[in-house]
């Protein structure tokens, strides 16, 4: 469904990505590896159209972000929310921009997450775990056709280890196109449909 043609990035002289081919399907998980500084978020913010390629192209059923404008949840980088909002006030404003959710769905994104207890509490309050969740929560709230998380079990303890995997397999069983970047392997690794590896500027099967 997303496919990669050519696809380089470099930030003045210095090359991050090289030629980089690869596609991603529908209703598969890609966990992407790789050494710290090697590109994986520049990757995921080549997929979602946070930046633009150098060199190549990123498609969507052969068609580019503007034609295609495909839906894609993500968290990237470190979750920031408004600290003087609830979680469920972070989420409803979060969805007061596209207006495709209402109140219920909203509730039971962070019932997924294991979040509805502390729903009426200031994210200020909020442990980095809860705040992880939180992120989960958004990113798949509007069911979108593809889900980008980069270091997703990062600040989350086994419980929400179990139910990030969980949320991902049926994600899956949705059909979505879920790619994660993530360094803990042994948390993520088996559910993966593929792995691959950012090394040396491109993307291998590892
Ligand atoms: N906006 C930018 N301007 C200049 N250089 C950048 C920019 N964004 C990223 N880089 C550089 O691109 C390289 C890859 O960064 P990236 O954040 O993608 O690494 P990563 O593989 O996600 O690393 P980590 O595992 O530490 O999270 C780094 O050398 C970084 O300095």
């Amino acid at each position: 469904m997303i496919k990669l043609e050519n696809v380089s990035k470099k930030f003045r002289y210095n090359e991050i990505l090289d030629h980089v081919n690869c596609e991603f399907d529908d209703g598969s998980i890609y966990l992407i590896r790789g050494k710290n500084g090697t590109g994986k978020t520049v990757l995921l913010k080549l997929l979602c159209g946070l930046s633009k390629p150098t060199e190549g192209k990123v498609t969507f059923y052969d068609q580019d972000h503007k034609a295609y404008k495909p839906y894609i949840g993500t968290i990237i980088e470190t979750p920031i929310f408004w600290k003087d909002m609830t979680g469920m006030e972070c989420l409803s404003f979060l969805a007061s921009i596209r207006k495709i959710i209402d109140k219920e769905t909203i509730l039971d994104s962070l019932k997924r997450v294991g979040l509805y207890d502390a729903k009426d509490m200031s994210t200020r309050k909020y442990s980095l775990g809860m705040r992880q969740r939180l992120a989960i929560a958004q990113a798949v709230m509007e069911n979108p056709d593809v889900l980008l998380f980069d270091e997703p079990t990062n600040s989350l303890d086994d419980d929400g280890v179990d139910i990030f995997r969980k949320i991902v397999l049926e994600e899956k069983e949705k059909g979505k196109t879920i790619v994660i970047v993530s360094h803990n392997i042994e948390d993520l690794q088996d559910l993966a449909d593929y792995t691959l590896l950012l090394k040396n500027r491109n993307l291998v099967e590892a």
